[in-house]
């Protein structure tokens, strides 16, 4: 017969084995278990939500439960008045969770009810595992006189402690923090770009200095925004329009952002992107960065959205872009920039159901002007031709260069009467014109070819064809005239 306070000694040997192999075997499992328990009773709520702390602290127990049991005789299962708990492992561990435990604020009360799931989840574990051993009283026992053991030595380590102390390590503890705390601050605060935290619905939380210069032009000071307007010194004015800033939506501070980043924050997307923006009457171009933040237990917590102010690499991107689109002598677009435009004119066009009309003029005998006068009057012909070409037009009309002296005027919304109009009209400006080269004066002509623009068609080519045979019949037809294509179809002489 088996008693359940004194083991035979074989018994007691394997008792003790098998407590151990379990231990080692089952790490994964227990941390399940408690977890599990915790959760229940919302114990999560109040403890770590990190799994690697739970692990630690399973481990830890685990650890001292084996170094216990090793050390443990037949007779020493149960307790005696005069106990040496310091040299016992599981005392031992007891007593440093007790201090750890305190030192982060957690009640004893709360931390032994916690415990409780530990010495559950310890029991189910050989409850389940040896549920057919004949020793199974007696791991039982051995377990739960474990735990009790641990339980004692951390309620006399917690007990013992003077209440000075207590509040010395928590001070300490609290300092600690505060410190921690005051350290991401500096960093959030010291970023030189604009940063800010914000909730679910996109309302600002908090906004770093450079954030708040930015929107407000002020140099805020660092943590300011924190503090309340009639809390701090002298600061009052300046505070409140640091304070326009907070709990307002971001897209209401920046409405350019809208279109990007919408009117909710979702747990999933990273948004990111080039945006103009014009802030306080100045134009700038940010890259946004928008990362969606979690908590340590992966919960869903607001974004962080960073303004990197790019202005400058934009500006220099714009400027080569004008270069590499402008024709170098005479300022007109070339033909890349036509070709660019022209699509988007083109759909612009279909979509809104609008005519599309093309232009494509050519200087007559401007090989003449090049022979009899020099390239450089050639050139100056040219120049003014452009300039003649770029006063007519209309914001919206597209003017290219397209060959040596033969120029392209894309003209959204206009029907080709419209077009030869306008055409006509510049073909009598640069007739009356003259170039001034020096001492030498010229006047030349221009003839116009004017078409719709071709819808299907692919190339630059293509699309401008029926302009071009306009053309090609104006300077058949004697030059220094306007033709359209529609003139040919019906066979009108122009
Ligand atoms: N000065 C100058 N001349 C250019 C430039 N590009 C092309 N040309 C000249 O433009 C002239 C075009 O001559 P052609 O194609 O024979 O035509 P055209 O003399 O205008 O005669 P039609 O077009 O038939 O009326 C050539 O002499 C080219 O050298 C330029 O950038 N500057």
């Amino acid at each position: 017969m088996v008693t359940m306070t004194h083991p035979q000694g074989d018994e007691f040997a394997l008792c003790r084995a098998t407590i151990i192999s379990l231990l080692r075997d089952n790490e994964d499992w227990l941390m399940r278990r408690i977890l599990d328990y915790a959760h229940r009773q919302d114990y999560t709520q109040y403890t770590s939500t990190m799994m690697c702390a739970w692990q630690a602290s399973i481990a830890g127990l685990s650890e001292a439960l084996i170094k216990g049991a090793q050390e443990q005789t037949r007779s020493s299962i149960e307790f005696t008045p005069n106990q040496d708990f310091i040299h016992d492992a599981l005392a031992h561990f007891a007593v440093e969770e007790a201090i750890l435990h305190r030192k982060r604020g957690i009640k004893p009360g709360m931390f032994l009810s916690l415990l409780k799931y530990y010495r559950q989840a310890y029991t189910d574990l050989v409850d389940e595992r040896c549920a057919d051993s004949p020793h199974i009283k007696t791991l039982r026992h051995f377990v739960l006189k474990r735990f009790d053991l641990l339980e004692i030595a951390l309620v006399t380590e917690w007990n013992s402690t003077p209440m000075d102390k207590v509040v010395d390590e928590l001070s300490t503890t609290n300092r600690k923090l505060t410190n921690e705390k005051n350290f991401y601050l500096t960093a959030f605060e010291s970023l030189g770009t604009p940063a800010f935290l914000l909730d679910h619905e996109l309302e600002v939380t908090d906004a770093n200095q450079a954030a708040v210069s930015l929107l407000t032009g002020m140099n805020a000071r660092a943590g300011e925004v924190y503090y309340d307007a009639a809390a701090i010194t002298g600061h009052d004015q300046d505070f409140v329009s640091e304070n326009v800033i907070l709990n307002r939506p971001v897209t209401e501070l920046m409405p350019e952002l809208t279109d990007f980043i919408g009117k909710r924050c979702d747990t999933e997307a990273q948004k990111s992107g080039d945006v103009s923006m014009t802030i306080r009457d100045e134009d700038y171009d940010f890259f946004f960065d928008q990362h969606p933040l979690q908590d340590i237990s992966g919960q869903f917590a607001g974004s962080i959205m960073f303004l990197k102010d790019i202005s400058d690499r934009k500006a220099v991107e714009r400027r080569l872009k004008a270069i590499a689109d402008k024709d170098p002598l005479t300022g007109a677009g070339n033909r890349r920039a036509l070709e660019s435009v022209i699509k988007s004119e083109l759909s612009r066009a279909h979509r809104h159901d609008e005519p599309l009309s093309v232009a494509i003029l050519d200087i007559d005998w401007f090989k003449s002007v090049n022979d009899n006068y020099g390239h450089l009057m050639g050139d100056r012909v040219l120049i003014d031709i452009a300039k003649l070409c770029k006063d007519l037009i209309r914001p919206y009309d597209t003017f290219a260069r397209i060959g040596g002296e033969e120029f392209a005027l894309l003209l959204p919304k206009t029907s080709v009467p419209e077009a030869e109009r306008l055409a006509e009209r510049l073909r009598q400006r640069v007739a009356e014109h003259t170039t001034q080269a020096g001492e030498n004066r010229v006047q030349v002509t221009i003839s116009i070819g004017v078409a719709l623009l071709a819808k299907g068609a692919k190339t630059l080519e293509e699309m401008i064809e029926s302009a071009d045979r306009a053309l090609y019949c104006a300077k058949l037809d004697g030059r220094n005239r306007v033709v359209t294509f529609e003139q040919l179809r019906s066979n009108k002489p122009a």
